[in-house]
């Protein structure tokens, strides 16, 4: 688990670092490991360091003087530097004279555009963008984004893609698509929700006394540790029994799909309610199967949703599961059912666990007679339809945001896309319903399904197109990825990426 800290959040707690270090003593350590990384950088495009070209694209505030400070310490390593300067009267003055004493060379952007000169960035082995970082407010702006579209060389983002909002992490197209991002003091919440953006983000220790974060990001090892094993007094009824209440005659591949994720994430028992019983048994007959929820059995949680359709049956169905009385992960047309009948909710006892696990269009389906918009803030408009609704809220999406009614707030960020595949969603749900079955905090249970979930589409993919089929194959081994990593099964961690080494 590694906690992430809002531009407010990281400020305080700078100034009041700031306030004991020595002057510049900060910048200078954030940027002599900018200048590091930019040194390795160019070592792997490039095979060396000495005699190499590096650009340093440098705005008006602190970010630029970073930049300034690591392309001195590059000039000691024979790095040829050139600094473009967006607002030459107002650059960071002690960071433009140590890079002018180092030999480094100093452009202003406006002269060298209407020289036609643009191209210098694109000769460049390595581009720094120092533009903006923390103060970042809207798009970049046109001068700078005519610079960023020229570069055609690797990028090292100092603190923060400059474009990309801080806070949001929302992005519109011109903002930097950075290689590697040096940051400072803590991960802010643009690394985890524009991480694309971002590439690798390294963290540089500056010793900031932080408050409790704002956003979590759960590690293998945190789902190792909150997933549910069988031990030796474990029967099949014991480990929480999973109910699945999905599908239709025109959609059983969605109670397929949820049914077996479920069966493949746990030793558990799993039940089927619905019309696409037939279908279920016969793919996985392990699972007892009826047509109704009122025939199904006793479950400790409901899996309902996928597939069900939006007419009266599926409505009885979800009347049927919230009276039921067990935590419930609500999907697909069950959120819709939700959104168009709100008389519904009067199923649930009240303080029941919930989880909703909507898409963007779900999402706006039932928070917009709320009044809440889902704009370019997914945090804020997850946490807040979490505490009008008193559930979990599981925003789908490349970073799945997940807010429980208090506010407390998980950021699981894919990193990749091969999880935009018809029916990955209902394996979501499987993983969601098992997960809350077997009990546990419920934004911990929806959160290591998510992990789960994208380990299982990554693993399935492996780089290349998959389907929803596959990723519920790969499921067992996204459990054993996390069970590893927390100690709790033998073998090879696998593939873990930087942030999972380093913070899982
Ligand atoms: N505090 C610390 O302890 C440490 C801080 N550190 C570093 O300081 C950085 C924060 O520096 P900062 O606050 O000086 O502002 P910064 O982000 O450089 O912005 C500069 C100016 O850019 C402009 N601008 C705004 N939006 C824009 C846009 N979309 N497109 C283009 N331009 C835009 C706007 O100026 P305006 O033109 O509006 O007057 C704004 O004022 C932080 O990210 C980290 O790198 C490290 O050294 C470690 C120690
Ligand atoms: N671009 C993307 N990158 C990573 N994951 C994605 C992307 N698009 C969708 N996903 C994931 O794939 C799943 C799709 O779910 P959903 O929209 O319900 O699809 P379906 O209805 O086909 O099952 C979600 O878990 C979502 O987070
Ligand atoms: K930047």
């Amino acid at each position: 688990m590694y906690g992430v800290w809002t531009v407010d959040q990281v400020r305080a707690a700078e100034d009041v670092a700031l306030a004991k270090a020595p002057d510049g003593a900060l910048m200078r350590r954030a940027a002599f490991a900018v200048a590091v990384r930019a040194a390795a950088m160019l070592r792997a495009a490039t095979g060396g360091v000495a005699g190499r070209h590096v650009v340093l694209l440098v705005g008006s505030g602190n970010n630029g003087g970073d930049a300034l400070w690591a392309g001195a310490f590059l000039r000691r390593r024979a790095v040829a530097v050139t600094a473009v300067l967006f607002a030459p009267d107002r650059t960071h003055p002690p960071g433009l004279a140590a890079l002018r004493r180092a030999g480094g060379r100093v452009v202003d952007a406006g002269d060298q555009v209407a020289a036609g000169r643009r191209d210098l960035v694109t000769g460049a082995d390595l581009v720094v963008d120092g533009i903006v970082g923390l103060s970042a407010r809207g798009p970049l702006r046109p001068a700078a984004a005519a610079w960023v579209a020229a570069v055609t060389s690797p990028v090292l983002a100092v603190d923060l893609p400059s474009g990309v909002d801080p806070d949001t992490g929302h992005a519109e197209p011109s903002a930097v698509r950075a290689d590697v991002t040096v940051t400072f003091g803590a991960h802010k919440p643009a690394h985890v929700l524009a991480a694309p953006r971002c590439g690798l983000v390294q963290l540089v220790d500056l010793g900031l006394d932080l408050p409790a974060p704002d956003l979590e990001v759960l590690g293998p090892a945190d789902v190792g540790r909150a997933w549910r094993l069988p031990g030796p007094a474990d029967d099949k009824f014991t480990q929480g029994v999973t109910g699945v209440a999905a599908g239709s005659a025109t959609y059983p591949g969605a109670a397929v799909l949820a049914v077996g994720s479920a069966v493949r994430a746990t030793s558990g028992m799993v039940r089927y309610a619905g019309w696409a019983a037939d279908e279920v048994r016969s793919r996985w007959p392990e699972v007892v199967a009826t047509g109704s929820v009122a025939d199904a059995g006793r479950v400790q949680a409901w899996a309902v949703g996928p597939g069900l359709g939006t007419g009266q049956a599926g409505r009885d169905v979800l009347a049927a599961v919230l009276d039921a009385g067990v935590p419930t992960c609500v999907d697909a047309d069950g959120i819709t059912l939700l959104a168009r009948y709100p008389d519904l909710w009067d199923h649930r006892e009240p303080d029941r666990t919930v989880v909703l696990t909507p898409h963007d269009r779900e999402f706006a389906r039932i928070a917009e007679p709320l009044g809440i918009e889902l704009g370019t803030d997914r945090v804020a408009a997850t946490r807040e339809l979490a505490r009008r609704l008193n559930t979990v809220v599981l925003l789908k999406g490349h970073a799945t945001v997940i807010a429980s009614p208090g506010g407390r707030t998980l950021v699981n960020a894919a990193r990749s896309a091969w999880l935009a595949t018809p029916g990955s969603g209902d394996v979501l749900t499987g993983l969601v319903g098992a997960a809350l079955a077997a009990g546990g905090d419920p934004l911990v249970a929806a959160g290591a399904a998510s992990w789960l979930h994208v380990r299982a589409g990554e693993l399935a993919a492996g780089g290349a197109p998959t389907s929803a089929s596959a990723v519920v194959a790969a499921v067992p081994g996204a459990v054993r990825a996390a069970l590893v990593s927390a100690g709790r099964a033998p073998g090879e961690t696998g593939e873990l990426c930087d942030h999972e080494r380093r913070y899982g």
